[in-house]
């Protein structure tokens, strides 16, 4: 990443923000909006498979072309989404893929409240290592985190090498909801934050009356294609 990548200085004022900062997510009467301590989403995946990019298309509707810079630890932004009609506030971090700052990303592991795990499906190896992540978060997260397979930079459809048929044979062998996005062309972006906002207000709210959100099934919302052409 990223020119919101932190310098390693800055990194010790982060943890202590992110530690003692919950409390400024704790459930407020925000009108029509819902706040609250439940909505920590984390990015994860090898370095350079794309989660800065998705974050700045997710929240800027830009893409971060030029020289790929890694993030230095972590990072985080905060977006406001309306899901059905509730504004709800997502706070996203973006950590750095680089095994060299793995220990810092376990620390943040156990406050997420969603995982967006990531490999790109022009470099094989970033696909496998999402088992290897997938121990990792099976390791360090909450057990009820709720997790999101996607497969990035679709479309660069002459260099893939991972067919998407590889990415939803993972998914369904872990139960975990699967994606192909494009953080350059802006492909599904928008469409995995959603759910992903939906299926966290759902578990918040706990509205008697909602009908219960599928994750599952709101994935297949998903516009399949390489997504080349659209910005
Ligand atoms: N073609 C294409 N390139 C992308 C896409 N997403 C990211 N890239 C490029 O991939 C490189 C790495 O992107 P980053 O978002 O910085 O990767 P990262 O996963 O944050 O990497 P670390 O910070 O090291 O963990 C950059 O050169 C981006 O321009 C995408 O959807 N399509």
């Amino acid at each position: 990443m990223s020119q919101m990548g932190l310098r390693e200085a800055q990194m010790p004022q982060l943890a202590k923000t992110s530690a003692n900062g919950l409390a400024d997510f704790e459930p407020v009467a925000e009108r029509n909006c819902f706040v609250s301590s439940k909505n920590l989403v984390m990015l994860v995946g090898d370095s350079g498979v794309g989660k800065t990019c998705l974050l700045v298309r997710f929240k800027d509707g830009a893409f971060l072309a030029g020289s790929f810079i890694s993030t230095v630890g972590i990072d985080f932004r905060n977006k406001v989404l309306t899901v059905d009609g509730v504004k709800v506030k997502l706070q996203i971090w973006d950590t750095a893929g680089q095994e060299r700052f793995r220990s810092v990303t376990h620390a943040y592991y156990r406050d997420a409240h969603a995982l967006l795990l990531l490999y790109d499906v022009t470099n094989k190896a970033s696909f496998d290592n999402i088992q290897a992540w997938l121990t990792e978060i099976h390791e360090y997260a909450q057990q009820d985190v709720v997790l999101m397979l996607l497969g990035n930079k679709v479309d660069s459809a002459q260099d893939r090498v991972v067919k998407r048929e590889d990415g939803e044979k993972l998914a369904k062998e872990y139960g975990v909801p699967f994606m192909e996005t494009s953080a350059k062309s802006g492909l599904n972006v928008e469409l995995a934050f959603t759910a992903i906002a939906k299926e966290l207000k759902h578990r918040s709210m706990k509205l008697p009356n909602e009908p219960k959100f599928k994750l599952h099934d709101y994935v297949k919302k998903e516009v399949r294609g390489s997504g080349c052409c659209r910005s």
